[in-house]
């Protein structure tokens, strides 16, 4: 399980070499533009540079050693994958971010059995973290258009009573995945419309 973590930095005319901050892993990218080489085993890579920006993301912490070929771990498009965790880091500051590990643990890798509902985002399947909270695990379609992530996103950061809270969210490859509090009561329409 390969996440989505990159250190491209296309600010410079030589920008192939990418200089670790403190605690930033330096990469080197080949020229297919597909690889990505860790100099050394790590296995705290826990941020990202962007295009030479000085902000840095959380990007989960994964071993990772050697080569790393990003088409076989389904990441197509890297900067896209990037900017849409800057994103997301910055629409959902505030919000856990989930390791995708994590969320498979909690659907029990996403089981039939665990899925409680269907709507225009993707499945919804129940799930339990560690401590024992009951969550619901929205897992976008893979054609889900981006536009809906945004305003699920946009309702999400709604923070009133009587809407569902948004806990957290994770984004691995292709993988669109928001966590909100389980409502154990069911879906409002069913008691409206019976
Ligand atoms: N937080 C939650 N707790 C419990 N069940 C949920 C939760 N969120 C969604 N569900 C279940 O999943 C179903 C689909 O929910 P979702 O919010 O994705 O779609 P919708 O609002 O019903 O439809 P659409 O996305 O098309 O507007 C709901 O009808 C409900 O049964």
């Amino acid at each position: 399980l390969i996440p989505l973590i990159a250190l491209v930095d296309n600010s410079t005319a030589d920008s192939r070499r990418v200089k670790a901050d403190e605690g930033v892993l330096s990469v080197v990218t080949d020229s297919s533009n597909h690889h990505i080489r860790f100099p050394t085993k790590s296995l705290e890579l826990t941020k990202i540079r962007i295009q030479g920006a000085t902000e840095l993301c959380n990007a989960g912490e994964q071993p990772f050693v050697g080569k790393v070929d990003l088409r076989e771990q389904n990441i197509v498009d890297i900067e896209e994958l990037v900017e849409l965790c800057t994103r997301m880091e910055e629409a959902c500051s505030g919000f856990t971010r989930f390791g995708f590990c994590q969320i498979l643990d909690a659907t029990d890798n996403f089981s039939e059995k665990m899925i409680v509902g269907w709507g225009g985002f993707g499945k919804v399947y129940k799930g339990q973290l560690p401590g024992g909270l009951n969550v619901a695990i929205k897992r976008a379609d893979e054609h889900a258009a981006m536009l809906e992530v945004n305003s699920e996103l946009q309702l999400a950061k709604l923070q009133h009573a009587n809407v569902i809270r948004l806990l957290g969210w994770c984004i691995h490859g292709k993988e669109r995945i928001l966590v909100y509090e389980f409502m154990q009561n069911g879906s409002l329409d069913r008691y409206l419309c019976g």
